[in-house]
C-alpha cells in the first residue's frame, strides 16, 4: 500500500544562520533540499510537506514597522503576517518543486494551502512569549526595540550570540481542512501545509472564527496534521544527522533507535535544548503516542541513506536492538 508521509521542513531546509535571506538564497536552499528529498516520490511516496516561518514572518514584521514609519502604511496582525508567510514561502517551495520533479521526469500536482491551526485563546503562552522569530539582533538593538515598540527579546546563544525577537507560541489543537490535506495527498497530489505551523485561530461562542496573535511551532502543528490525517511515517528535518546526548560535549552519543519510555525519560530530564531539540522530540512523540508508526528526525541530506536518522517507535524493534548498543 502507499505510505503517506508528513515532512516537516526545518529553518535550515529554507534559511541558513549565515544568510541574509534574499530569495535567491532561499531558492537555492529549498531546491538542494527538494532534491534530497525526490527519491521519496521515486519510491512512490504520498507527500505532505510543513515548513517554518520563524525568520520570515520576523522580516515581515519589520518590513510592515518600516512601511508604517517611513509612508503610513497601516501595520498588519500578526496572523495576517503569518498569512504572508505562508503564501509566500509556500509558492516558493512550490515552484522550486516543479522544477525538480520536472528535471527528474516526475509527474505529480503540487499545491499548497492555506492552513488555518487552531489554539486555546487562554493558552498560558500568551503570557509568555517564547517564539524565536527574524533576525538576530545586539543587545543595543533589541534595548531600543523593546523602549520604543514594547517588542520582547530573548538571547540566543545558538551558533553565534545575540538577541531575537518573541512572540507568543501556544500549543496547536487540530488542524482545520485537513481533510482536504489527506484527500489531496493520497490521490498523489504533493501537498504543501501548515505553513509556519499554521495560521493561529480559535472559534469564539458563537462558532466564528477568531485570528490569534501567535507563531505555532511548526513541528507540533505538523505532528498533529500527521495524526489527523492517519500518516504512515513523520520526519522531521533539521540540521544534524541524529538527535544526541550530550550534543557538543566530548562524551556525544548520537541516539539511532528510540522507543517511547526512553524518549520521555531523556525530555523529562532536560537532555535536549529547550530552543531546538526538545520541541521537535516532543513533537516526534505526540505523533507515536496517537498511533503513528514511526517518526524520524535527521538532516535532509541523510535521509535517502536510511542508517542515519533517529527513528522513534513506541516499543523497539527487536531487529534493531543490535544496533542500538
Ligand atoms: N513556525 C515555526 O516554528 O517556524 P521556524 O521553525 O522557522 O522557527
Amino acid at each position: 500500500m502507499t505510505k503517506l508521509a508528513v515532512i516537516a521542513l526545518g529553518g535550515n531546509a529554507l534559511l541558513r544562520n549565515n544568510q541574509s535571506g534574499t530569495i535567491e538564497e532561499q531558492e537555492a536552499n529549498t531546491t538542494e533540499t527538494l532534491e534530497n528529498l525526490i527519491f521519496l516520490v521515486k519510491e512512490g511516496y504520498n507527500l505532505v510537506f510543513t515548513h517554518g516561518n520563524g525568520p520570515q514572518v520576523g522580516n515581515i514584521l519589520l518590513r510592515n514597522d518600516a512601511g508604517e514609519n517611513q509612508y503610513g502604511v497601516p501595520q498588519m496582525p500578526l496572523d495576517i503576517c503569518v498569512a504572508d508567510s505562508q503564501g509566500g514561502i509556500g509558492y516558493m517551495i512550490e515552484r522550486c518543486l516543479m522544477n525538480v520533479l520536472r528535471k527528474h521526469n516526475l509527474k505529480r500536482n503540487v499545491l499548497t494551502l492555506m492552513t488555518l491551526t487552531e489554539v486555546d485563546p487562554n493558552d498560558s503562552a500568551f503570557n509568555n512569549p517564547t517564539k524565536r522569530i527574524g533576525k538576530m539582533m545586539t543587545k543595543e538593538e533589541a534595548d531600543r526595540l523593546n523602549k520604543e515598540k514594547g517588542w520582547i527579546f530573548k538571547e540566543e546563544k545558538k551558533n553565534k550570540d545575540g538577541y531575537r525577537r518573541v512572540v507568543p507560541s501556544p500549543e496547536p489543537k487540530s488542524i482545520m481542512n485537513c481533510e482536504v490535506v489527506e484527500s489531496n495527498a493520497r490521490a498523489g497530489t504533493i501537498v504543501i501545509a501548515v505553513g509556519g505551523g499554521g495560521i493561529p485561530v480559535y472559534t469564539d461562542d458563537e462558532g466564528l472564527v477568531r485570528p490569534s496573535e501567535a507563531v505555532v511551532d511548526k513541528d507540533l502543528a505538523s505532528s498533529i496534521l500527521a495524526t489527523q490525517i492517519k500518516a504512515d511515517e513523520f520526519y522531521v528535518l533539521t540540521d544534524v544527522p541524529f538527535v544526541y546526548l550530550n550534543y557538543g560535549e566530548t562524551n556525544e552519543q548520537k541516539l539511532e533507535f528510540l522507543n517511547h519510555t526512553d524518549t520521555l525519560k531523556y525530555l523529562e530530564a532536560g537532555t535536549f535544548g529547550e530552543g531546538n531539540m526538545a520541541p521537535k522530540i516532543r513533537a516526534a512523540l505526540s505523533f507515536i503516542e496517537k498511533g503513528g508508526r514511526q517518526s524520524i528526525i535527521t538532516e535532509s541530506k541523510k535521509l535517502e541513506d536510511k542508517s542515519f536518522g533517529t527513528k522513534i517507535t513506541m516499543e523497539y524493534d527487536v531487529k534493531d536492538l543490535h544496533k542500538y548498543d
